[in-house]
């Protein structure tokens, strides 16, 4: 198996609380995707973030590309997550006053393996623009701030930033919660289809249970977890 993400006795709690996050191990390989669920509060958001190096275990291992998270600085984290990551976060963190077009653009203004991958079909900014189009986005829109779109709208310019110049691993997080069906499946089909292409691994977290059948594997967090989700 070609391993993207490793995770091996991993740990971890938020300062002052009791560990959120108790597992074992949990691989996932290149062209994966996982779809990955439980409830609010179970810890899914904060073990996304441990997958990408923004948090860092207090035990145990967290690697991307065989290498941990935890033995890199925050500097290095931080140019290793553009590089490799596309991050779909539940409240979306456009620039709000830059294009929509500059911030899909933005993962390779700070990564120069993020432009290149994604001038390999011809620039950046085609790639960009065939994202955009993917996503269903009309072109009227690419010149406007991020914030002056609909929730909705800044959702798939948010998934088009995940997504250009390939990165080995795109997690998700609700990144359908504020689309209507039609544009929930076309936002799955262009999502899967540009993983698939890319071989990149994709780790999808959503309360609506019906989306799993789209995804290779579906796992429960509180399977997994060995620590208490939320007692409240
Ligand atoms: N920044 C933080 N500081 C302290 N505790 C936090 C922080 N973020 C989350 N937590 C706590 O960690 C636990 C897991 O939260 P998390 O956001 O990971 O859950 P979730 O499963 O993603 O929830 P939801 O489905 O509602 O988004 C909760 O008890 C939460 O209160």
């Amino acid at each position: 198996m070609n391993t993207v993400l490793a995770i091996e006795a991993l740990r971890f709690g938020w300062p002052g609380a009791a560990p959120c996050i108790d597992i074992e191990r949990l691989h996932v390989a290149a062209g994966e995707t996982l779809f990955l669920h439980g409830p609010s509060g179970c810890g899914k958001s904060t073990l996304l973030s441990l997958m990408a190096g923004v948090l860092v275990a207090d035990a145990g291992r967290v690697a991307l590309l065989g290498h941990d998270w935890a033995a890199l600085s925050g500097a290095a984290r931080d140019r290793c997550r553009v590089a490799h990551v596309g991050y779909i976060f539940q409240q979306f963190n456009l620039l709000p006053y830059l294009s929509v077009l500059d911030n899909v653009l933005l993962p390779c203004r700070f990564s120069p393996r993020r432009r290149a991958q994604a001038a390999q079909d011809g620039s950046a900014r085609a790639q960009a623009e065939a994202l955009l189009v993917g996503m269903g986005l009309d072109p009227a829109l690419w010149r406007r701030p991020a914030m002056k779109l609909s929730v909705g709208q800044q959702q798939r310019v948010a998934a088009a930033r995940a997504l250009i110049g390939r990165p080995e691993l795109v997690i998700a997080d609700e990144p359908t919660s504020a689309l209507d069906e039609a544009h929930r499946d076309a936002f799955l089909d262009v999502l899967l289809a540009a993983c698939a292409a890319h071989r990149s691994a994709l780790v999808f977290v959503s309360h609506d249970r019906r989306l799993a059948t789209r995804f290779g594997r579906e796992l429960s967090l509180p399977d997994i977890n060995r620590a208490q989700g939320d007692p409240a």
